[in-house]
């Protein structure tokens, strides 16, 4: 089943299209790298799939049915967690609001990484409150995680540790980064976006075997410098 499906999705702000004609999937189980230049759409249909805006055309499907938002997981770019609250206010107010609540296990990832319940959300780092914000994920029990740049302004040994992390949830994962090393090490399935367009959608294994590239970086750097060889 694929955990996630876009039928011709698009969104409009006054007369310019952020995203058009979008149609992608992303299998369950995946780990799915959304890459693409600046201003390319990719905030946009991450915000689309998580329900935070709505489509100007076009459908989303998440397992099958229809947008739910308790199966989805959203990590935004700012990470907007409630910064005043400590560590187990966010985890309170997560039992408080999810009726699937997984406790047990949030509190399993933030202890894996050193972070105690009573630090305050606003004195963490932000690779820390990162993990919190998986954390807050994997106790929801979300079906799909959706991240946004999650390693933007992170230094190379924090990417790491959010990656791993990213690597063994127990969900399946969309997450989009400029940093393709970083994908590389994860991801098995790539969506790239150009000027509000789906470029390319597929399994690593099947886009790579289509293609000479030699892996990830190279396929990427090879479509975004010929976009007109793209479908
Ligand atoms: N609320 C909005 N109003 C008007 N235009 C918008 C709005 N949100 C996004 N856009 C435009 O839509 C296009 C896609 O933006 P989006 O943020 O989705 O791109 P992105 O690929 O995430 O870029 P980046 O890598 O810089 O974060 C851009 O041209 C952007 O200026």
């Amino acid at each position: 089943m694929n955990a996630l499906e876009t039928h011709d999705l698009g969104r409009r702000h006054g007369r310019r299209w952020a995203l058009r004609e979008a149609s992608v999937t992303v299998p369950e189980g995946a780990r799915a790298a959304l890459v693409g230049p600046n201003g390319a759409g990719k905030s946009t249909l991450l915000n689309l799939v998580s329900g935070l805006l709505e489509p100007t055309t076009g459908r989303i499907e998440i397992f099958g049915g229809p947008l739910e938002p308790a199966a989805v997981a959203f990590v935004a770019q700012d990470k907007p967690l409630y910064r005043r609250w400590s560590v187990a206010d966010l985890l309170r107010f997560g039992a408080a609001t999810n009726p699937r609540w997984d406790g047990a296990a949030a509190r399993s990832l933030l202890a894996g990484h050193g972070i105690g319940s009573r630090e305050r959300v606003d004195r963490l780092s932000g690779g820390r409150r990162t993990l919190v914000a998986l954390a807050l994920a994997v106790g929801k029990r979300a079906g799909l995680v959706v991240l946004d740049e999650p390693l933007a302004e992170l230094d190379p040994l924090t990417r790491m540790e959010v990656m791993s992390v990213v690597r063994d949830l127990p969900a399946t994962v969309l997450l989009s980064s400029h940093i393709l090393a970083d994908l590389a090490e994860v991801c098995d399935h790539l969506i790239l976006l150009g000027a509000g367009r789906v470029r390319l959608c597929g399994g690593f294994g099947d886009l790579l075997r289509d293609h000479p590239a030699t892996g990830l970086e190279d396929l990427v750097l090879h479509y975004l410098r010929n976009p007109e060889e793209a479908r």
